[in-house]
């Protein structure tokens, strides 16, 4: 019997199970994927945002705000890449006054630290390739970027490391109410895709699962919910054109969010997007030509020159829109012991760590869990060459010769990253699950020099047969039949 099932591996469930861990008590985290950060939290703008766009008195807005100051210290302990660049919505001189005065007065209202308005010089002076219409900006100091596959991770193997159990490629079908707690019924699909069902018994329920997190609501609860999947496309560029723009460049928000953004990725890269798209999709995550042909002139209101021709690659990923506007959060009012981290839109990033924090406090004591012993607060991510000395090279490789074997020469990673990407906890057996630990893959040539490599060191080190090598769940195989016999 567990005391708590998370459902949904995504960097809320994440967020929540690193914080459960804290506690006593048997947990696990279900995630339909072969690898946490399957979901939305592997495809979004990746903004620790400074807190000035939800409404005052918003669940959105508190955690947010809560979240963001949480980040440096979870960044320093759990080894996740962050910087405060600082963000910029801007304003033309098309557009009324008051948008930015609006946002500067919830901002403030918020509780959001140094923001004010910034224009003319000291404007230009910060970001030269700002639209020549472009007159002010509302500037906020706090505004961040961050590695969301790295935080999503951080968190589930520092949970892991504390005891929290994680079930991957398991996908829950059914949750009943039982005499103690739930029944949750799921389903375990293997690399061979033979499929498995289970009950698993528990006190506790928290669902975190995403766009689905509305399914699981309503089957245990008469306070329905309502999410429509909000398609967002974008276009992300080499890291010979990261230095376009230092901070994250913002728009006026509209009814259907943010707007268009430019903002340097924490790793470099330059990143121009979302648009967005109510879908009735759930697993509608493919780009479109609407979508992408919508991006350059829509980004070209903010930031000029854009360097369009070094776009390496395009994605989409699916906002969790509650028709409430809000997320939904906290025990379900006529469910005794199933707890909603639902509707998690954007900030869903940034206020990640402040929703754990608060679910987690919320099931400890309703279950009587007491805080445990000895809880290990720090996690040590994967070791990059690349960004050592040529001294620290040298000896890492003397250590251990596979860091001076270069898997991926695009982002410079080597075997030795790679397989510790495979054999830490939590451990990757997948492409994607070996590109979101080390990087492998992400760089210009998008793997077709590395992933053959990669599938060969999977093959070595897990004993999976090569043609069951996937890039991620599913039947996602890169080697499908022999073209010659050798
Ligand atoms: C285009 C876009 C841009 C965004 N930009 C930002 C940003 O810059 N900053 C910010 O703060 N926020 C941003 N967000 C929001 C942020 O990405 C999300 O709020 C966050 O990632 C949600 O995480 P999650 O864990 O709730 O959901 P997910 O990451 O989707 O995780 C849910 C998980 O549940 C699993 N699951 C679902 N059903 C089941 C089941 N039956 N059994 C087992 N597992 C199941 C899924 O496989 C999935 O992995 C953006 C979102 C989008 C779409
Ligand atoms: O478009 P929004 O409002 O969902 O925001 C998405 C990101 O946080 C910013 O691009
Ligand atoms: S070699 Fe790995 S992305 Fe190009």
């Amino acid at each position: 019997m567990y005391d708590v099932i998370v459902i949904g591996g995504g960097v809320t469930g994440c967020a929540i199970a690193r914080e459960l861990s804290k506690f006593e008590g048997k947990g696990c985290v279900i995630e339909a994927g072969d690898d946490v950060c399957s979901g939305t939290s592997k495809a979004n703008s990746a903004i620790i945002h400074a807190g000035f766009d939800a409404a005052p008195g918003s669940n959105k807005a508190r955690l947010n705000v809560r979240g963001n100051a949480m980040m440096d210290e979870l960044a320093e302990k759990l080894d996740i890449s962050f910087r405060r660049n600082g963000s910029l919505v801007v304003r033309t001189a098309e557009q009324p006054e008051e948008g930015l005065r609006q946002l500067l007065e919830k901002g403030r209202q918020n509780g959001v630290p140094g923001i004010r308005i910034v224009a003319g010089e000291e404007l230009r002076a910060m970001e030269p390739n700002l639209a020549d219409t472009v007159v002010e900006a509302l500037y906020a100091p706090t505004g961040a970027i961050v590695c969301p596959f790295e935080m999503t991770i951080a968190f589930a193997e520092n949970a892991y490391e504390n005891g929290m159990e994680f079930r991957l490629e398991t996908t829950v079908k059914e949750i009943e109410k039982e005499e103690g707690g739930y029944c949750v019924r799921v389903e375990k699909r293997a690399a061979d895709q033979t499929v498995t069902t289970e009950e698993l018994h528990t006190k506790a329920v928290v669902n975190a699962a995403g766009v689905y997190a509305d399914v699981w609501n309503n089957r245990v609860s008469e306070n329905k919910i309502h999410i429509t999947a909000r398609k967002g496309e974008y276009l992300l560029l080499d890291k010979v054109a990261g230095n376009h723009v230092q901070h994250t460049i913002f728009q006026l928000p509209g009814k259907m969010g943010k707007g268009v953004l430019v903002t340097q990725t924490v790793h470099g890269n330059l990143l121009v997007g979302p648009t967005a798209k109510d879908i009735d999709d759930k697993e509608g995550v493919n780009t479109t030509p609407e979508g992408l042909d919508y991006l350059p002139d829509s980004a070209a209101v903010s930031v000029k020159n854009l360097p369009l021709r070094q776009v390496i690659t395009s994605f989409a990923g699916l906002r969790a829109h509650e028709d409430g506007d809000d997320f939904v959060l906290g025990e379900a009012a006529d469910a005794p012991n199933f707890y909603n981290a639902a509707g998690i839109e954007s900030p869903g990033l940034s206020s990640a760590p402040a929703i754990g924090e608060e679910i987690a406090a919320e099931v400890a004591a309703k279950l009587g869990l007491q805080k445990k012993e000895g809880f290990k607060d720090t996690r040590k991510g994967v070791q990059h060459l690349a960004e050592l000395s040529m001294e620290q090279r040298n000896e890492l490789i003397r250590q251990n010769p596979a860091y001076g074997n270069i898997i991926c020469r695009c982002e410079m990673i080597s075997e030795g990253e790679i397989l510790d990407a495979i054999h830490r906890p939590i451990g990757a057996r997948s492409l994607d699950a070996v590109k979101r630990r080390t990087r492998a893959g992400m760089g210009r040539c998008q793997s077709g020099f590395c992933s053959p490599r990669v599938i060969d060191i999977l093959n070595r080190e897990c004993g999976i047969p090569m043609e069951q090598v996937r890039k991620n769940s599913g039947a996602s195989n890169f080697i499908v039949g022999k073209n010659k016999e050798i």
